[in-house]
């Protein structure tokens, strides 16, 4: 990859109580890309993103911002860095608009009234900016959580599961904006438990288990290699058990006898749809209807982390 704006080398993490949250992990992000980290509870996505924040500090291993190591250009890599965090964070008797602008001056950034009022109207805060935090509601105060990390202008962005447990209106407002940040050149990296809000973001994903990254890959690439497609035959006739003659495609059918399922994969040039519905004709074997169905990257991630501790 040329010219990570992000690269994380050997990354290792272990807590005092001796939990292994990090395996070494290596991972590059690309300048102006959305990058969806997924994993299970408990994988380590937090503490990769603590330990990129300067919230935590590593056990080994170092991160590069455009090539500069991180620990020793602190002051300059770090007011290019945005988290949204996943715990609301913030000092409930301030006005809104105060615990925002000090945001910006917190990271070295001159006053900006104007740049903090068009982030404020873009979160639709701004009628509330005198508000004090302890006064809004929940997705408020998310709406703040975001405008604080926004406040000093970073071009590298975390947002860790930020859509967790908002409503629909926000969830889909946090996406626009996410998109619109991304659009002025931003690089964003967010971690999420939602596989349709990586399906519906990202550029590429990454699948993190157990403090190991199992899995980098571009989304559209990681769908065609491991999405597998499924064709559904709802047969004219229950069977009592599938014809030997059909049996290359080793289709599975339904208790009931009236349904034929046959697995295949999607980015194979020959399906071997063609031959199979030949074969059943000459087998006597009619259906009703059929349909296929390619798998989500929902299903995609759950394969994986089985495959893995089946493995294991
Ligand atoms: N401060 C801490 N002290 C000790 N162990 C910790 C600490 N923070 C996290 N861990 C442990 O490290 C591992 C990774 O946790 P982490 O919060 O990074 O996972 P996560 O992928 O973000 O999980 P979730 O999706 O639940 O937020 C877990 O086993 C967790 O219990």
């Amino acid at each position: 990859m040329s010219d990570p704006v992000l690269s994380i080398r050997g990354l290792t993490k272990v807590y005092p109580s001796g939990t292994e949250a990090l395996k070494p992990l290596d991972l590059d992000i690309r300048r102006g890309e959305i990058f969806a980290l997924l994993g299970p509870n408990g994988a380590g996505k937090t503490t990769m993103i603590s330990i990129v924040c300067g919230i935590v500090n590593a056990t080994s291993g170092e991160v590069l911002v455009d090539g500069k190591n991180w620990q020793r250009n602190y002051r300059e890599t770090r007011k290019r860095i945005g988290l949204v965090p996943q715990e609301l964070t913030m000092d409930v008797f301030e006005p809104l608009i105060s615990t925002v602008s000090f945001s910006r001056e917190l990271f070295g950034r001159r006053p900006d009234p104007k740049r903090i009022e068009e982030i404020l109207r873009e979160l639709s805060l701004w009628d509330k900016r005198k508000t004090i935090l302890k006064e809004l509601s929940g997705g408020m105060k998310r709406r703040v959580m975001i405008a604080k990390a926004l406040a000093h202008d970073p071009d590298i962005l975390f947002l860790d599961e930020p859509t967790a447990g908002v409503d629909v209106e926000l969830r889909r407002d946090m996406w626009n904006m996410v998109r619109r940040l991304r659009e002025n050149g931003t690089t964003i990296i967010l971690t999420t438990h939602y596989i349709e809000e990586a399906e519906e973001m990202a550029d590429r994903v990454g699948v993190i288990n157990k403090g190991e990254l199992i899995l980098v890959e571009e989304k559209t690439e990681l769908m065609k290699k491991l999405g597998r497609k499924v064709l559904h035959l709802q047969l004219a006739e229950p069977l009592k058990e599938v014809p030997a003659t059909l049996g290359e495609w080793n289709l599975k059918l339904s208790d009931d006898g009236g349904l034929l399922t046959y697995e295949f994969d999607a980015k194979a040039d020959r399906t071997g749809v063609p031959s199979l519905l030949a074969a059943m004709r000459d087998a006597g074997v009619a259906f009703k209807d059929l349909d296929t169905h390619q798998s989500s990257l929902e299903e995609i991630f759950v394969g994986l982390i089985h495959h893995k501790k089946a493995a294991a």
